[in-house]
């Protein structure tokens, strides 16, 4: 089960609820090993990032029960386990966010070093540096990141070189059962950031700032509140339907989004000629013009996101004219243009730019995923195309996205699975 099959050429019209955030969500799980009481999440995506990620938080000693289709009791638990396996960590990248809380929680951590997709060299430098700061005493050896420090975790004074989620994420959730205050500067100020720390505080952590480039964290010495906590709609997933929706020339509405958490892309796809209509937690994509080409540049937020860099590229592969795509995140997440090429477009990749020129039409060819956002890329591009579209490793999109075939043939896509 594989392969994607996509037959092209049909605008997409409707409505969507979009899920909720994959990479919220994520580090939420990660902040239960923190808490000893029980605790209910609601809008859960039910994806297989999340399905690994509750593997091994069970693997740690947490329960995890689904109370329906989006909701999750997660058991606190009296004691955590110190060690996260290879075999669960090889296939998700952000189990690396267990390392903070395991060194809270037991003074202790043996945390396989992390898979994912293959999108840059992702090194942790920067979790490294935080963590030693407040104590910690880190090793790599034979393949696991070894930590301890002897009593709690201190509180300190941390500056990173470039605003890392997973550094933010991960010094965040250590500090707050660190003795003392924990100073943060140049954090990353993402709403899956926010979302977490918003869920820390619910638990009883003091943190102030999340969402600015300082955040102060006055340690506390237990997380025990029983907390029922919505994640936020994920951002990501909620621009992969407005591309879609542009891409196909449809009108598609989104239903149980943050407006202002898509603005960076809602503001590009403006300026492409697609007309976004925004209210409360809805926003219409429609193009009633010919769209126009556009340059972008990726940066942490509330720049334009990496991880919606590949859907773009698909759109504008067939605006005419000539568009600019930098990417300052990830110097390997181009992979998708050599696959968008064997659908006929003309996209030159030297470095960390893409230059692409629009041209009419894509056909649909034989085609392979190479990451999450490559995936959802080439469904965009399979959309749009004449005739038929077969997209391999298709596994990778149900990585950040639930359902997606049958959602896009809610919409009136042509799309299956085989
Ligand atoms: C599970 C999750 O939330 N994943 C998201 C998270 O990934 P992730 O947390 O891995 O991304 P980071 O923000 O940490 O990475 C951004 C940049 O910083 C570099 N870096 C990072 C840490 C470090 O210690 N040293 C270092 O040099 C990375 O190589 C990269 O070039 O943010 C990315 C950037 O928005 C998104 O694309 C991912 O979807
Ligand atoms: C890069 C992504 O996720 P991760 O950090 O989990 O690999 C993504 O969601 O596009």
């Amino acid at each position: 089960m594989n392969k994607m099959v996509v037959r092209g050429s049909r605008p997409l019209r409707g409505r969507i609820r979009v899920s909720g955030a994959k990479n919220a969500t994520l580090a939420i799980l990660c902040a239960c090993v923190l808490s000893k009481n029980e605790v209910i999440l609601e809008n859960i995506p039910d994806i297989s990032d999340v399905r690994v990620m509750l593997e091994i938080i069970s693997y740690l000693g947490l329960q995890a029960t689904w109370l329906g289709e989006d909701v999750l009791k997660i058991s606190g638990a009296a004691r955590v386990g110190d060690e996260t396996p290879y075999q669960l960590t090889k296939k998700l990248r952000a189990s690396n966010l267990l390392l903070g809380p395991l060194m809270a929680r037991n003074t202790a951590a043996r945390v396989a070093l992390p898979g994912g997709c293959n999108i840059g060299s992702r090194p942790m430098d920067l979790h490294f540096k935080g963590l030693t700061s407040m104590g910690a005493d880190l090793e790599i050896r034979s393949g696991y990141i070894e930590g301890r420090v002897s009593g709690r975790l201190q509180g300190a004074r941390v500056y990173l070189d470039f605003p890392s989620v997973g550094a933010t994420e991960n010094i965040m959730m250590a500090a707050v059962l660190a003795e003392g205050q924990t100073i943060l500067e140049n954090v990353a100020k993402e709403p899956e950031v926010v979302d977490l720390a918003n869920f820390l505080n619910a638990l009883g952590a003091r943190i102030r700032g999340a969402g600015t480039d300082l955040i102060r964290i006055d340690g506390v010495p237990e997380l025990s509140a029983p907390v029922r906590y919505s994640v936020i709609p994920d951002r990501i997933e909620a621009g992969t339907f407005m591309v879609a929706a542009a891409a196909t020339g449809g009108d598609v509405s989104l239903e149980h989004v943050i407006p202002p958490h898509v603005e960076p892309l809602s503001a590009k796809l403006r300026e492409a000629n697609v007309r976004v209509e925004e209210a409360e937690d809805t926003i219409r994509v429609s193009t009633p013009e010919p769209l126009l080409p556009i340059n972008i540049k990726t940066m942490p937020y509330p720049g334009f996101a990496t991880d919606m860099q590949s859907q773009m590229m698909s759109l504008l592969s067939v605006v005419p004219g000539t568009s600019i795509i930098v990417e300052n995140i990830f110097e390997n997440r181009f992979q998708v243009a050599q696959e968008l090429r064997r659908m006929g477009a003309q996209i030159k990749v030297e470095g960390r730019v893409a230059v692409i020129e629009g041209i009419p039409r894509l056909h649909g060819t034989q085609v392979k995923s190479t990451d999450l956002r490559a995936g959802a890329a080439l469904v965009i591009a399979g959309l749009m195309a004449e005739g038929t579209t077969e997209i391999q490793n298709a596994h990778f999109i149900d990585r950040g996205y639930r359902d997606l075939e049958a959602r896009l043939r809610s919409l009136g896509a042509d799309v299956k699975r085989v």
